[in-house]
This record gives C-alpha cells, structure tokens and sequence, in this order.
C-alpha cells in the first residue's frame, strides 16, 4: 500500500468540483508539480553499522512534545470530502499521536474539533491555523475562540496576501460551500456578517505590525506558515515565532516559486536552530519526511494525502495515511542507520547534480 492509492481511492468517491478543489494548484500548477518531483531528486546516504533496532522517531513541537513528526496541516473544509469532516480527521490524528492543524476555515468549529480529538487521545494536540484578519478585532476573536478549545499553538498563514488564481476552481466555478456548509469558525465574529461565512479575507495590507498584536494577545506559541525567504526566516525569529513552516501552500499561491523542499537548507541556514522548522509540500513517502528531516526539519506536515484518506476512508482513512507515513519513515530511518529523528543530518542527503 502506498499513499497513492488513496489518491485514487478519493477520485471515485469525491464530487469531480471538490476533487479538483484539493488535487489543483495555481496557474499552470507548475509548483503543485515541483513539490512531488523535487524529492526524487534528492537521494539518501544510509550509515551502515550504527546499531539503529529500537527507534524513536518522536518529535518535540512547539505545545506537542513527543509528537508524531507527521503534521496534519492545515486543509479547508473537511466536511465536503466526508460527512463526518473535521470531527473524523481529529480523532484519527489523535490516535495517531499527529497534531492536526485545523483552521478558520474548518466546516466544525475549533471547540468541536478538539472535544473529537480527545475522544481518541486524553492529551491530543490540536493547533489552530488562521490568516491575519485585517480587522484585529476579529483576529483577536478567532485567537480567543482556539485557546479557549484548548489549542497548543497558532499557525498564522503569511503566504496569502491575496488569494491564489485557482485555475481548476476558475474553470469549475467553484467559488462558494454548497448550502449547509459553512466556515464555522467565523460564525458571529465582530464585524462579520452572518451570511457569509465563506469570507475569509485575506488582505496584501498585512505587515510584521499584524504579527506582532497577534503574539500579542496570546501567550501559545505562534508559528508561521508560508515563508520561503531566509530572510524572512531570520525575521521571524527575531520578532517572536515560535516556529517556522516553510511551505508555499502546496502550490496553490505563487506559481513561480521553488519546491518547498528546495528553500529548506537555507531556511533552516538562516534560523540556526533559534527556532524549529517545519516543512510541507508535496510529502507522499516516508523517505520524503527522511529528506526533510534530514535538510533540518523537525517535522513535515501532508495536506492532500490526509484529504484524500479522508475522502476514502473517513477516519480510519486518514489512520492508514498517518500511520503508512509513519511505518514507511521508520523503516527508512532504520535503513539508514538511524535510531532517532537527529541521527537523520545534512551529509546523508545528495541533490543530484551537487557535490555533497
Ligand atoms: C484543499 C486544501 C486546502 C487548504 N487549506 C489551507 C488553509 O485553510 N490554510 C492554510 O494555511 N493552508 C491550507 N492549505 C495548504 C496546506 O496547509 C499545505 O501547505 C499543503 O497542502 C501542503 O502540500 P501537500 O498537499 O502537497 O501536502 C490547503 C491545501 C489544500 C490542498
Ligand atoms: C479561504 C479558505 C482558504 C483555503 C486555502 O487556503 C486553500 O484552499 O488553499
């Protein structure tokens, strides 16, 4: 079995709007096909002889320590892929010790997701994902509504200062939740109007400054998602992140960036272990957390796979994703003479065409 199967196990089953709505990228969807071929061409350099039998592949995250070091990152609207949506997906990352990053764009409101991820695990750790609203009024709300859950952290998207051309999306019209759906976060927030609980804004005007009042009113640890720039790397860091997840949103932003995996060397160059790194995109094997891993990550978070094991499987769906990641990196991280994540350093990797 490999992740796949899933993929195609949800084409048979998902509305063919809201498949490509998970599948597509943006533009040519350039970038959606860099992330997946970047990591064939990077290549493992096992050590041999190191005594690897009893491995701990546990990662320690900022409000998870031991967790799994596959994250569920953040995808919108899980209850147009199953009908059991966020609920299911919680229980399932809970059981598998993974953090879920759920979000204001959820279709079950983040106090419901948490109260299904403790139905699987007494200490589940569920991070909240939000974009800076322009109003701080309403990020301070959302910010309010996941601590007050029980969410370890905040995930503040800054790859999104306007919305990404989806071109799948543009072609199939799909611009908004059927009815009956809604992004249930935003419900009743200050200044929203109650019908348009889609309107998720995200605004270019956003700043360091909206950073800031969010680290702020909160005393979770706050990551950031979506930076790609060693410099903003750096930035971050100085100004009070708790984390970084180097992401370019799976390719559904900027069309013209680099793999996710290609930015992360220097990513990580850049913060120095100030402050750890996370990587998404493009994620389907166990040796792609290996590389990740590897380039200095501390964990790697999938958003499509954990939708497509959704779709097919509900939540024992995305157990099977979670934990067929999990098997397949520690059988790799075996393979490679390694007991432990940090055992995983930066000379065991080549990039075909460099010198290592
Ligand atoms: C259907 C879908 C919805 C997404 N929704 C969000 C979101 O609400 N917030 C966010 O920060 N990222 C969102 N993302 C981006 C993911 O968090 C993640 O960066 C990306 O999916 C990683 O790439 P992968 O799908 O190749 O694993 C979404 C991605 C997909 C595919
Ligand atoms: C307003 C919802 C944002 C979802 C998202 O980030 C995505 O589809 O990539």
């Amino acid at each position: 079995m490999t992740l796949q199967a899933f993929r195609e196990a949800a084409r048979t089953v998902l509305d063919p709007v809201h498949d490509d709505y998970v599948a597509g990228g943006a533009g040519e969807e350039r970038v959606l096909a860099a992330n997946e071929r970047a990591f064939a061409r990077y290549s493992l350099l096992p050590r041999v002889l190191r005594g690897a039998e009893a491995r701990d592949i546990a990662a320690d995250l900022p409000g998870a320590p031991g967790a799994s070091p596959v994250v569920v990152a953040p995808t919108a609207f899980h209850r147009l892929l199953h009908p059991d949506g966020e609920r299911a997906t919680a229980r399932a990352a809970a059981a598998e010790g993974a953090v879920l990053v759920t979000g204001v764009a959820s279709t079950t409101a983040v106090a419901d997701v948490v109260a299904a991820a403790r139905e699987t695990a007494a200490e589940p750790a569920v991070w909240f994902q939000l974009y800076p609203h322009p109003c701080a009024e309403v990020t301070a709300a959302l910010v309010r509504r996941a601590e007050d859950a029980g969410c370890s952290a905040l995930v503040v998207t800054v790859d999104s200062p306007v919305f990404g051309r989806r071109t799948r999306d543009l072609r199939n019209g799909f611009s908004d939740l059927p009815p009956g759906y809604a992004a249930e976060n935003m419900r009743g927030l200050p200044g929203t109007p109650p019908d348009v609980l889609t309107d998720i804004p995200m605004s270019p005007a956003i700043g360091w400054e909206e950073v800031t009042e969010i680290l702020g009113v909160t005393s979770l640890p706050v990551l950031l998602k979506g930076v790609l720039h060693p410099a903003d790397a750096r930035l971050a860091a100085d100004r009070g992140a708790a984390g970084l997840i180097v992401s370019n949103h799976g390719g559904r932003q900027c069309d013209a960036v680099p793999a996710a995996v290609d930015c992360l060397p220097a990513v990580a160059g850049a913060v120095a272990g100030r402050i750890p790194v996370l990587l998404d995109g493009g994620i389907r094997r166990g040796s792609d957390i290996a590389v990740g891993l590897a380039l200095g990550a501390v964990a790697v978070g999938v958003g499509r796979p954990v939708a497509w094991g959704l779709a097919a499987g509900g939540e024992s769906g995305v157990r099977q994703v979670l934990a067929t990641l999990c098997d397949e990196y520690d059988h790799t991280l075996a393979l490679c003479g390694g007991r432990s994540n940090a055992d995983l350093t930066g000379d065991m990797v080549v990039r075909e065409g460099l010198p290592w």
